[in-house]
């Protein structure tokens, strides 16, 4: 699928004359978290240069949570940064006004020529379906080409609207600049008319409760009885997920807006790593550790895989390892961990340091 209305052939071609040449496979950066920054707050501007190199991701944000007085002040701030920061490994993102807002049109017009050469993504909220892709899409080609960038800017989408969630597949696949998706869990929980004032994370009253226990087949309804505290965003996730797998795009889990909970915040971000997810959004400084620890396979889990790797000699056929059967299908999911951990040691000395001190013992 290449979007609703362009042909395959069409797909790849520049949407402006003198624009970069889309890209047909979008490059797995490791982007473990996307730290989130106000740049009209000084104070916080002023921490991000000593960040580069801490964190994957720096976004300068320019929608919600930054005050409707300050969004020029905001826009003006991350390009004053941009153009004095060299981020070397750290890759800049922003995330834009919503389409239908009186600045998105000014946020583009001036980030594209003032620092498009140094931002690799832009994050579009409020994401309804693939027209808003294409109208971003070719505007960028335009600004872009006026620019005489040479690569182009990637787009991250969030979902965060029951309709952006109803055509998933549609918004992943409707340019060759989608990057991935976030899930918005604030908005999306205001616009499905949701019950939860949470910014993510779970809610005590979403249970399931055990059954009550019988007394010669009769059911105890005053005995207690544990419940179990359930995911208000497991079926959202796993949509995006298949959705840019699908498309060859990289989901992400969004906000945990408990700064202080930091233990429901990993239990978060482990859930969605472990369901796909490739990062999420870091909100507050404290957040930037536990995504790096939880989007990181564990030494132990790349222990197994490239034991199971080694065990599994051409690929083919079954073995039996730890009393536990392996065979091809086994293989992938293990080399899905060996090639993140290639990844992230390729960016994250101290991580390297861990994965390259496993030995495999072969005979294992
Ligand atoms: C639903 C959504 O759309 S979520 C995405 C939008 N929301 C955001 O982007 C929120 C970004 N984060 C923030 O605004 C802030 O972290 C808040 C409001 C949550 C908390 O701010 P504070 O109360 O100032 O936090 P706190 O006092 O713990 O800050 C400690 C230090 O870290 C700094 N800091 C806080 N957040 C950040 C940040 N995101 N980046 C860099 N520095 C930060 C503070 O300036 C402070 O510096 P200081 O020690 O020199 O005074
Ligand atoms: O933008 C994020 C959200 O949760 O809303
Ligand atoms: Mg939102």
């Amino acid at each position: 699928m290449t979007g609703s209305s362009r042909s395959a052939k069409d797909f790849f071609r520049p949407l402006a004359v003198g624009a970069p040449s889309p890209l047909t496979e979008i490059p797995a950066r490791p982007s473990r978290a996307i730290h989130f920054f106000d740049p009209s707050n000084e104070k916080m501007a002023a921490k991000i240069p000593a960040m580069v190199g801490t964190v994957d991701v720096l976004l300068g944000n320019l929608e919600d949570a930054v005050k409707a007085d300050n969004k020029l002040a905001a826009r003006e701030g991350l390009v004053k940064i941009a153009k004095a920061t060299d981020f070397g490994p750290t890759q800049l993102w922003t995330r834009i006004n919503s389409l239908d807002s009186p600045w998105v049109l000014d946020d583009l017009t001036t980030l594209v020529p003032a620092i498009g050469g140094k931002l690799d993504v832009i994050m579009v909220p409020k994401v309804q379906g693939a027209e808003d892709i294409h109208y971003v899409d070719r505007l960028l080609a335009q600004l872009e080409a006026k620019a005489g960038l040479d690569r182009p800017i990637l787009i991250h989408a969030i979902l965060e609207t029951a309709r952006g969630v109803a055509n998933v597949e549609e918004i992943c696949g409707a340019s060759p600049r989608m990057q991935g998706l976030s899930l918005g869990p604030a908005d999306l929980a205001a616009d499905r008319r949701m019950k939860t004032t949470r910014v993510g994370g779970g809610h005590p009253g979403y249970l399931v409760r055990e059954d009550p226990p019988r007394v010669d087949g009769t059911a105890n309804l005053e005995a207690h009885r544990a419940t179990y505290q359930q995911d208000l965003w497991h079926y959202t996730i796993a949509r995006m997920v298949d959705a840019c797998a699908m498309h060859g795009i990289y989901p992400y889990y969004g906000p945990f807006g408990d700064i202080a909970d930091v233990v429901a915040c990993e239990d978060q971000f482990r859930n969605a790593f472990l369901l796909g997810c490739v990062g999420t959004w870091s909100l507050h400084p404290k957040q930037i550790a536990i995504a790096n620890r939880v989007f990181s396979p564990s030494v132990e889990d790349i222990l197994h895989a490239r034991r199971v790797v080694a065990a599994m000699g051409d690929g083919t056929g079954a073995v039996m390892l730890d009393g536990k059967m392996e065979d091809d299908a086994s293989l992938k999911q293990c080399l899905v961990m060996v090639r993140l951990a290639e990844e992230l040691a390729a960016i994250d000395p101290e991580l390297k340091k861990q994965y390259d001190a496993i030995t495999v013992d072969e005979e294992a």
